[in-house]
């Protein structure tokens, strides 16, 4: 699904991101783990043309995503939940959602309508507050819009940057569930996350990346086994 290249980035004049290798096959959930400030934002960045790439090539089905304009991106499939959420407060649930559905345009007003009912059917709860501000919802909601709204472009690629950062645990389950659901219909992710533990158990393979690179990559249950795995993570394996 997703064939990353040798992709060299940066800011400025400062290199962050060193030949990221990186492989996701059809239907996968794979972790990309990492200390703060290790790239794994950067890397997205990178991934949905909002990081100009110094080098390298990031091939989707067979087409480099590397100088697509972000548009023609969302409509190879990809859609990025980024960190911190970025919902439209002021904004209801509903159109936040619409907005999400950018990829339909020019469809018809049922395609648009059955995204409502997927997304609605994932999480009931927008359902009910459907017509709330999203800017008075919870944490936990605000993350659902969030996924919600990439879901709208009916994506073959998820990136979740922390989806679980600042979640009450009880809403953390409650995310996982849908990511469950998501992954048993065979969506294909890239969860990015912090926290070992969370990371490794619901993904299927991962990747370590320390300050721009890739150090390890394995079988999830096989990197949780690791004991020198705490050590790689802090760039000092
Ligand atoms: N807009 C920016 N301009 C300059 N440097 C940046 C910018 N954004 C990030 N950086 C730097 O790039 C490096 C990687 O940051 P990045 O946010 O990608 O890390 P991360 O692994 O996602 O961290 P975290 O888990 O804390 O979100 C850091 O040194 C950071 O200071």
């Amino acid at each position: 699904m997703l064939d990353v290249h040798d992709l060299c980035g940066g800011y400025g004049q400062a290199p962050v991101l060193h030949n990221v290798k990186m492989r996701l096959g059809r239907g996968e959930t794979v972790a990309l783990l990492g200390p703060n400030g290790a790239g794994k934002s950067t890397l997205l960045a990178a991934l949905t043309a909002t990081l100009p790439v110094r080098s390298g090539r990031a091939e989707m089905s067979g087409h480099d995503l590397i100088g697509m304009p972000s548009h023609r991106i969302v409509a190879e499939g990809l859609a990025l939940i980024p960190e911190g959420r970025h919902v439209f407060a002021p904004m209801t649930v509903e159109d936040n959602l619409l907005l999400g559905s950018i990829r339909l345009q020019g469809r018809s007003a049922a395609a648009v309508r059955s995204r409502f009912e997927y997304v609605y059917d994932l999480f009931p709860r927008l359902a009910e507050r459907r017509l709330q501000r999203t800017g008075t919802l919870s944490g936990g909601e605000q993350q659902m819009v969030a996924i919600g709204r990439a879901l709208m472009s009916a994506p073959r690629l998820l990136l979740l940057d922390e989806p679980f950062m600042g979640l009450a645990p009880m809403v953390v389950q409650q995310i996982l569930q849908a990511l469950q659901v998501l992954r048993s219909t065979g969506m294909t992710m890239l969860l990015v996350e912090q926290k070992l533990d969370i990371a490794l158990k619901h993904s299927d393979r991962a990747y370590v990346l320390v300050k721009g690179r890739i150090v390890c990559t394995d079988r999830s249950i096989q990197l949780a086994a690791r004991t020198d795995l705490s050590q790689l993570y802090l760039g000092s394996g």
